[in-house]
């Protein structure tokens, strides 16, 4: 019998075909979880995040950062972003998203939604300067939200709780085959911080 490390055990994926999801639950007890949190939103470079959408540009109340190995850019919905040097608290995290997914990531994309009438759009990362079909690390701090997934050609969906603490990891052909979104929850009156870890091609 082969034992693997429990690091590696994220149970089944959660979607029937076409792609791997694996939630990890909570990576982190709730006192390492609180301080990730706060460590965050006082130490992240937050921007509103812009974007081009039927030619005309907006700005979300949601807010943003990225950060990486290199000063990459990175270019989605039509605005290219420089990425900032890791902070520590930054590398602590990629290297436990790292250690779990037994994956490997060059930049962190972060997201702040300030309650639950913030939240994305359908969409798959697939932008071009991504590694096609890498793994995306996801972590979560702060107010727990749905995350959803929705098959490209059957519309099948799936969805899943993210907790304060967890990780989840997107591979495979996920992103080809599926959109997710975080859907919005005015019931939720608290903020979320997610930091999606990423392969940018060099
Ligand atoms: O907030 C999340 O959990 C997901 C964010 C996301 O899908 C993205 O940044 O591409
Ligand atoms: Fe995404």
């Amino acid at each position: 019998m082969t034992l693997f490390p429990a690091e590696y055990d994220a149970g089944l994926n959660l979607l029937p075909h076409d792609g791997i999801v694996n939630y990890y639950g909570k990576i982190f007890d709730a006192a390492a979880a609180q301080a990730y949190y706060n460590a965050l939103l006082t130490g992240i470079d937050w921007q509103p995040d812009e974007a081009i959408i039927f030619g005309k540009k907006i700005i979300t109340k949601r807010k943003v950062a990225w950060y990486g190995d290199k000063p990459f850019s990175y270019t989605y919905s039509k605005i290219t972003k420089q990425a900032l040097p890791w902070t520590d608290t930054l590398l602590a995290l990629k290297q436990a998203a790292e250690q779990h997914s037994g994956e490997q990531y060059n930049s962190c994309l972060l997201n702040l939604y300030h309650n639950g009438s913030e939240g994305m759009a359908w969409h798959s990362d697939g932008e071009k300067d991504l590694k096609k079909d890498g793994a995306i690390g996801s972590l979560s701090f702060g107010a727990e939200r749905k995350f959803a997934f929705k098959h490209k050609q059957s519309g099948e969906t799936v969805s899943v709780l993210l907790e304060h603490g967890s990780l989840l990891v997107m591979k495979g052909r996920t992103q080809t085959h599926w959109l997710h979104r975080l859907p919005p929850s005015t019931r939720i009156g608290t903020a979320r911080i997610n930091l999606t870890f990423r392969t940018i091609i060099q």
